[in-house]
């Protein structure tokens, strides 16, 4: 199967597994490991609100936890028929572990998404190699 469309099922998967009681706003991740491997999450939420976890630093967290600290590919969904864009405490996340090339697959639904550049997303960033 088309890596992409294998990135797009598994975060529709992760989606049904969004903790968001609160904002009832489920979202699912994968991300795809310069090595091939697929990590997956989804947003887990808290009564406190400000420990919210997006699902997108979930999955980057799993992969890097595994010892996978370069990130090719990040797929998101959250609400169905939408495209829903990473935050920008996610986006500073991606930077940090993604490679020069990586992209970024937004989901509508199991048919419909689209994939885009990183660096389109976020440009001019500050990373690991401004310091
Ligand atoms: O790209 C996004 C945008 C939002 N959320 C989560 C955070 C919160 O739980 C809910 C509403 O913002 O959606 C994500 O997981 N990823
Ligand atoms: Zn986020």
């Amino acid at each position: 199967m088309d890596i992409n469309k294998k990135l797009v099922e598994e975060a529709l998967k992760s989606r049904n597994n969004a903790y968001a009681p609160y904002s009832n706003f489920q979202v699912g991740a994968a991300v795809l490991t310069e090595d091939d491997e697929i990590y997956s999450g989804c947003n887990i939420e808290n009564a406190s609100y400000t420990p919210t976890v997006c699902a997108e630093r979930v999955a980057i967290f799993k992969a890097v936890y595994d010892g996978h600290k370069k990130i090719k590919k990040v797929a998101i969904v959250g609400k169905l028929g939408d495209y829903t864009f990473p935050c920008g405490v996610c986006r500073q996340v991606i930077r940090e572990f993604c490679t020069t090339d990586c992209e970024i697959i937004v989901i509508k639904n199991k048919e419909e998404y689209q994939t885009l550049k990183f660096t389109e997303l976020f440009p001019h960033s500050f990373g690991p190699d401004s310091l």
